[in-house]
């Protein structure tokens, strides 16, 4: 028997990234090859952006995916979130050359309070809700501050396109398949603090710490070169990042739903004061996922060099929320 289709709302579907995104979700890269979708898509009400997302309607329906059993426009958040059984929150203004991602908060800040109040009235009771538009963490903490009848723990921020730019690096170091890498961390926020954490991981059983053993290039090009990546990508494409941001999201959703068999991923994640993080930071943390559930890898032994790297991240979250204390 077919399975009963989900609603999955994407907004900012007319932008890069919802190209990028929509297709692949279609097809049933994110929630499975036997599990049918009605697509609810959101822009913004102004006649360029809904032209634009009619156009990308136009071209999904000629993709004529099995699986794509419905497909809406809409230009408000309390229809185009209406019974809403996954959220991906992509709208919102991207960063240009020399900015940094937390300067975006005052641009985009309110989208998310306006959002996060529409899940809360129309949305499903158990809808599930990544945000992608930057600052993705501070951004993912307003919109489940702006709705307390939702589980907190339902909302969630991007962290996993810093958790492949590392497995990617760390691949390119060891000579091993990307695939091969198990047990990488990324703490924190979606920003150059953002602490990769290979301490854990392992290819093939064997350490990748000891296979790597070199603490400066740890520290002088592995953290940087991850934690930088966006703006290279901006310097180099004269865009932000797409593709590669379309496709953590669809891994970090397909993980959420379908599960990770005992993998660890990375999640931004409302804290409940693991490893010292004050509840509810959305703070990057290793997790597995089951049964639609994520769960924290705890116990991690945190050494002198990462307790300062998690402080630092922290910081720079904390004074993020303290700037949106006007939002909430
Ligand atoms: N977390 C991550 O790892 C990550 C990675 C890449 C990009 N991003 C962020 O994702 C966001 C989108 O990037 P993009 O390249 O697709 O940008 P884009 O400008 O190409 O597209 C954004 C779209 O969002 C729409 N939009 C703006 N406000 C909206 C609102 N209130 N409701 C609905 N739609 C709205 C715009 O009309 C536009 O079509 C940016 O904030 C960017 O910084 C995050
Ligand atoms: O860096 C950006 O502004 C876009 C995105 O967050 C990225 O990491 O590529």
């Amino acid at each position: 028997m077919s399975k009963k289709p989900v609603r999955v709302a994407v907004t900012g579907a007319a932008g890069q990234i919802g190209y990028a995104l929509l297709f692949r979700i279609a097809s049933g890269e994110m929630l499975g090859k036997d599990q049918p979708v009605i697509l609810q898509l959101l822009e913004v009400p102004m006649e360029k952006a809904q032209e634009a997302l009619k156009g990308v309607i136009m071209e999904l329906e000629d993709c004529a995916f099995p699986l794509l059993v419905g497909i809406e426009a809409h230009s408000d958040p309390m229809t185009a979130f209406k019974d809403t059984d996954y959220a991906l929150l992509v709208g919102s203004r991207p960063r240009g050359p020399g900015m940094e991602r937390a300067e975006l908060l005052s641009i985009n800040g309110a989208i998310f309070t306006a959002q996060g109040k529409a899940l809360n009235a129309v949305a499903s009771r158990d809808v599930r809700v990544l945000v992608v538009g930057n600052p993705a963490n501070t951004n993912a903490y307003i919109a489940m501050k702006a709705a307390p009848d939702l589980p907190a723990k339902n909302f969630t921020a991007m962290l996993r396109l810093d958790h492949n730019r590392a497995a990617s690096q760390i691949a390119a170091k060891t000579g091993k398949p990307v695939a091969a890498i198990e047990k990488l961390a990324v703490w924190g926020n979606h920003s150059p603090t953002m602490y990769a954490d290979y301490r854990f991981a392992t290819i093939g059983g064997e350490s990748v710490k000891d296979m790597i053993n070199d603490e400066a290039w740890n520290r002088d090009v592995f953290l940087p070169t991850v934690g930088k990546r966006g703006a290279a990508i901006i310097a180099a494409r004269g865009l932000s990042s797409a593709a590669s941001a379309a496709n953590a999201a669809i891994d970090h959703m397909r993980d959420w739903a379908l599960g990770t068999n005992g993998a660890w991923v990375t999640m931004g994640i409302p804290s409940n004061g693991e490893y010292g993080i004050p509840a509810e930071t959305m703070f990057g943390y290793p997790v597995t996922c089951e049964g639609g559930e994520y769960k924290i890898v705890e116990g991690l032994a945190i050494d002198a060099f990462s307790q300062e790297c998690i402080n630092k991240t922290l910081a720079e979250l904390e004074g993020e929320k303290d700037g949106v204390k006007h939002l909430l």
